[in-house]
């Protein structure tokens, strides 16, 4: 599907999405420094042929401006003529999408997930069990154990998205990167949100049984 052939609606619709996500976000302080990034898929899908919206490089998340989102193809480059910059780690998104085929991408730096990101980057997975939402993932077995996957926070951010293929775990919609912030995803923005703060509230439970000893 070409990029003109989406509709106005469907772009629109998108860009209200984000708004509100990143309005949401920002007021708990998950944008801090002007970290963290939004994206959600819009049209057809195929993995090589695709297009999302995505937030702008290094804006102050926290206030609404114009400039503040983009459209961008499956190689991370702008649709449209613009002078805006997509986010920095738009690759990243880009080959989430195609692994997974999701419909949304949230990012953000945390306290409790970078602090935890650290603390099993090593093992190269976070693990978490006998937490409620769990279920928030989507994994409603009794009991789960789950292992959130630590991905090295290399400054080349094309050689983070290589690594990605190979550490993804089916059942776990996020990936961490060691002393950096989580990726989480869904089929929409609703679900992408929900996974995003079920993996908040796990970090922090995990942290807190660390920090109880
Ligand atoms: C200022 S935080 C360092 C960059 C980063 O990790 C991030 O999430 C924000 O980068 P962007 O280019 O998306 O603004
Ligand atoms: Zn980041």
């Amino acid at each position: 599907m070409n990029f003109a052939d989406i509709t106005l609606e469907e772009k629109q619709v998108a860009l209200a999405d984000l708004r509100n996500i990143k309005e949401q976000f920002a007021s708990r302080g998950w944008f801090p420094g002007t970290s963290g990034n939004l994206s959600v898929r819009v049209g057809d899908f195929s993995p090589d042929n695709f297009h999302f919206a995505v937030t702008s490089s290094g804006r102050d998340k926290s206030v609404h401006t114009p400039e503040d989102f983009l459209f961008v193809n499956a190689s991370g480059e702008a649709c449209e003529s613009t002078k805006l910059k997509p986010s920095a780690e738009t690759l990243i998104h880009a080959k989430i999408y195609r692994m997974t085929g999701c419909g949304a991408i949230f990012h953000v730096h945390t306290v409790f997930n970078s602090l935890l990101s650290e603390r099993y980057g090593d093992t190269g997975f976070v693990p978490a069990q006998g937490i409620e939402l769990i279920k928030g993932l989507g994994i409603w077995e009794e009991n789960a154990a789950i292992q959130i996957p630590v991905l090295p926070n290399y400054a080349d951010i094309s050689a983070i998205a290589k690594l990605i293929p190979s550490s993804l775990q089916s059942d776990i919609p996020g990936i961490l990167l060691r002393n950096h912030g989580i990726y989480a995803w869904g089929k929409n923005v609703f679900e992408a949100k929900r996974h995003l703060e079920a993996f908040e509230f796990i970090f922090e439970v995990e942290y807190r049984r660390l920090a109880l000893g």
